[in-house]
């Protein structure tokens, strides 16, 4: 975080601007234009009445800005499009009440105005926000002082200074020095109060040239100056360079995490920054740097049978050689081969760009720049480098939005998935076709640890005022226990019917499951060992309600619960607005014998079912999918020892991987894919096209587009379909095999011969077969469980059943007979391992039995 932010205005002036640019990020209002360096980080302000412009918005953040500070009303139709950490939320003290959850985790800070520095709404802004940057832009700051940045930095935000109140010559009433404000946020812990400073150089991508000492003088006379200045221990202030000629450009000054070094990035002139002539006091350049530094020389004079200077000389073969040696990259196989092919090409571009003047640092600057494009083009090769019968997108534009570049969005937008031909993709393509989109779970498991905390530490008091902060709803009491009263369980008829159906097939499916009879082997005569299930006696079962009601989900988790003779079964799910059940789950819960409904969702309900609470019961295991607040609580709470609790399994975002030959009919096979798509914006599915022609395939996309446009959710589909792929093979064989690795939570086999490839089925969570086995049947009530593993999870756990409500015993009776022979074996392994007890109690039996 930067010790203030200058915010510029028109009439700032370029030196100040300049001097600003060396010490952090500036804000540049959308509407000013005041040239900026290119080394210089900018936020551009939206602070106007125009109406929302997204295509301003990522024009900005394409052209290389770090972030855009936006409006609410903005943020409302950006969050979720854009990456949050490229947006700040403008706020005014009066509209705090109007952010929502969801725009709050869009963005990545706030920037609020107001009137006073407060530091009471300050820290409530940072709860709110947390983990975020807030930055505080006092609208009446009459004389911004050091005082004044530090007690903001003390309430870990910073303070936004328009240029007006910024000065380049000395401080007064109205104006601070820049370098002043700068050296607010120093503390120094050495005796003669100077700081550490490592200078490093930036056209050599941060090499270190050495370590010198800085003080508040020197370094306010380098951001004004923009030349290296530091404080020799001996003789004072020291302008580098002064008497040497061995000047320095500061390109950045940085304060390190807490305030007590600096680092200077500077571009070093004349013989180096070392008092021996050389570059750095450290060691010489390695690597490109080195490079760079040689083709610089031999530009400049090479000896006349120099290679490089032939390559300078000659543009077509240098031409020639960059071709060469691209195409034995791209054919290089082991290890070494491609890191030595690549040494090659390196050598022969950078003789390319050292001819042209281009430096490393030039090439650094256009990869950060290209780093910052929130659109991506689709990475289609140029026709002459195309592989002939295929144009396949590139794999690594997970992010990207629609094919057309812009976010998908407006409705006449195609609704489609980005399409990749096994045949023409390299390794490391298919392997990223095989990732799911990004999962922050540490950074998640982080941001949920809070709440987990509270509700272990404070129960019911911290789990009652969750509810009321996330799902807006103000309770007495989080629980309901049976009798529930009848009103609770009251719906419709046909509703009623259909869940006990449903109910009869789940149960009759997972009766079956379950282990009842002790399994025993005789391992030798008089060794007879057994194992029997046993149920786990208290289980809570999470079921998602944030934005669907899933009583399906209820029946998938409580029917296995009740077969296999859970004592206690607590049923958590999120409170609808007027603080009730839905009487879907409520009805579920009767049905499967639940003793306890939990009126919470997310983290804060899976830490009270695992902790307990005064009125929630604590649970030995804990089931269910949810939404990435509930998944990170459960793998929070599985690692807590004290909480002595485990989970089903990693779930994660619902998806299905459809595998279509020219047998299969594309409405049902786009039919399928949408059944997932619509789950969230983060689940993905997948289409596995055998042998499917252009036409065939346009069939499905079409269709995909026609019966997305026709869902309520189709916002929500928009976004997961963009995520979603169709990967093309040639064969059942390798459409399986591509099907394996990926491991889906759902595998469709629309085949001809759809029965026989179940055979060649390694890893899923549950397979459809056939033009009639939607996948819906299995979600509802054909029988099988929908709690399934997901994110490639399916290699190795499996999908709820009955034995994950179970846990298993073993046994073993060993007669005498039975001793006389394994006692040996035993006292002999206890021997080799050198643990006499477990010897000493073999042998003192076989004393007995042998006497
Ligand atoms: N794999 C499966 O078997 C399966 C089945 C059904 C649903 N799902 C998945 O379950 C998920 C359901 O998610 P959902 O959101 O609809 O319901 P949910 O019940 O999982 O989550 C809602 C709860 O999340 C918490 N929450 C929301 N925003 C928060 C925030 N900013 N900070 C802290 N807590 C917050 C709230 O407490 C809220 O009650 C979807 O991703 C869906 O794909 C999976
Ligand atoms: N398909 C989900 C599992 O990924 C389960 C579900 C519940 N309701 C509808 N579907």
């Amino acid at each position: 975080m930067s010790v203030f932010l200058p915010l510029l205005e028109s009439a700032a002036d370029s030196a100040l601007v300049d001097a600003l640019g060396r010490i952090g990020p500036v804000i540049v209002p959308s509407l000013v234009q005041v040239p900026v360096s290119d080394t210089c980080g900018r936020y551009i302000l939206f602070d106007h009445d125009s109406s929302f412009d997204l295509d301003k918005v990522v024009d900005f953040l394409d052209g290389g800005a770090e972030k855009v500070i936006i409006p609410v009303s903005w943020a409302k139709e950006i969050a979720g499009t854009l990456p949050a950490d490229r947006i700040l939320l403008l706020l005014d003290v009066a509209n705090v009440s109007a952010v929502t959850d969801k725009i709050r985790e869009g963005v990545s800070g706030v920037l609020i105005k107001t009137p006073a520095l407060d530091l009471d709404l300050i820290s409530s802004v940072m709860r709110f926000f947390s983990d975020s940057s807030v930055y505080v832009l006092p609208t009446t700051l009459e004389s911004p002082s050091q005082s004044t940045i530090r007690k903001i930095l003390g309430a870990k935000a910073a303070l936004v200074l328009p240029t007006s109140q910024l000065t380049l010559g000395a401080s007064t009433k109205d104006q601070i020095n820049v370098g002043e404000a700068f050296v607010s946020a120093l503390t120094s812990d050495r005796r003669d109060g100077l700081f550490a400073t490592v200078v490093s150089s930036y056209p050599q991508g941060g090499k270190s040239l050495g370590l010198v000492y800085s003080s508040v003088e020197s370094i306010k006379e380098s951001i004004v100056t923009g030349k290296g200045v530091y404080q020799s221990r001996k003789h004072g202030l020291w302008r580098k360079g002064e008497t040497s000629g061995a000047t320095q450009d500061v390109v950045h000054i940085f304060l390190d995490c807490d305030s007590d070094a600096i680092e200077f990035s500077v571009i070093q002139h004349g013989s180096g920054f070392c008092h021996l002539n050389r570059l750095s006091c450290f060691d010489d350049l390695y690597g490109l740097s080195a490079l760079e530094r040689t083709l610089q020389s031999r530009l400049s004079s090479a000896p006349e049978d120099s290679y490089t200077k032939r390559l300078f000389n000659d543009q077509s073969l240098l031409r020639s050689k960059i071709m060469e040696e691209a195409d034995e990259l791209c054919h290089a196989e082991t290890k070494e081969d491609v890191a030595f092919e690549a040494a090659d090409l390196l050598y022969f571009a950078m003789t390319r760009c050292v001819a042209a003047g281009v430096s490393l640092a030039d090439i650094e600057r256009s990869l950060d720049k290209k780093a910052k494009k929130v659109t991506r083009r689709p990475g289609n090769a140029k026709p002459q480098f195309a592989p002939k019968a295929a144009q396949p997108t590139s794999v690594y534009s997970v992010a990207a939005p629609a094919a057309n570049g812009k976010p998908n969005g407006a409705d006449n937008d195609f609704i489609r998935m980005r399409t990749f031909d096994l045949s023409v993709i390299s390794k490391v393509e298919r392997s990223q076709l095989l990732r799911r989109p990004v999962l922050k779970s540490d950074e998640m498991i982080s941001k949920v640890k809070p709440i987990v905390d509270e509700v272990r530490d404070r129960g019911d008091t911290a789990l009652l005022e969750f509810t009321a902060k996330f799902d807006k709803v103000n309770l007495s009491s989080p629980v309901l226990h049976t009798p529930f009263p009848d009103e609770t369980t009251q719906i419709e008829e046909n509703v009623r019917q259909a869940i006990d159906k449903a109910y009869a097939n789940i149960r009759k499916f997972h009766e079956a499951q379950a282990e009842n009879s002790t399994l025993k082997v005789e391992t030798m005569p008089g060794v007879v060992c057994s194992r029997f299930a046993r149920p786990i006696a208290r289980v809570g079962l999470y079921v998602p309600g944030g934005t669907a009601i899933l009583p399906s989900t209820a029946l998938m988790l409580g029917v296995p619960a009740q077969v296999a003779g859970c004592q206690e079964i607590v049923i958590a799910t999120p409170p609808k607005s007027d603080g009730s059940v839905s009487a879907e789950v409520m009805y579920v819960a009767k049905l499967v014998g639940a003793s306890t409904v939990l009126k919470a969702g997310g983290g804060q309900a899976v830490a009270a079912m695992a902790y307990g609470t005064q009125t929630v019961p604590k649970v030995d295991k804990i089931f269910g999918p949810g939404n990435q607040w509930v998944t990170a609580a459960k793998m929070l709470v599985q690692n807590d020892t004290d909480a002595l609790v485990s989970i089903d399994m990693p779930a994660g975002p619902s998806e299905v991987l459809v595998i279509a030959d020219s047998t299969s009919n594309p409405d049902f096979v786009a039919a399928d894919l949408l059944s997932q798509a619509e789950h969230g914006i983060d689940s993905q599915v997948v289409l596995v096209a055998v042998n499917l022609t252009s036409s065939e395939l346009d069939a499905v996309e079409k269709a995909v587009d026609l019966q997305a446009k026709a869902l309520s959710r189709v916002d929500i589909v928009r976004q997961s379909v963009a995520k979603s792929i169709i990967v093309k093979t040639s064969s059942v064989e390798e459409a399986v095999k591509f099907s394996n690795d990926y491991a889906p939570e759902h595998l469709i086999l629309h085949l001809k011969e759809a029965s026989q490839a179940v055979s060649l089925v390694q890893n899923a969570g549950s397979v459809f077969v056939g033009p009639y086995s939607p996948e819906s049947c299995g979600d509802y009530a054909s029988g099988t469980n929908h709690t399934l593993p997901t994110n490639g999870y399916a290699r190795q756990f499996s999908g709820v059943n009955t034995l994950s409500f179970q846990k298993h015993i073993t046994s073993q009776e060993v007669s005498a007979d039975g001793l006389k022979v394994l006692g040996p074996i035993v006292a002999t392994l206890a021997d080799c391992e050198g643990l006499d007890a477990h010897a000493n109690a073999v042998r003192i039996r076989l004393r007995q039995i042998l006497n």
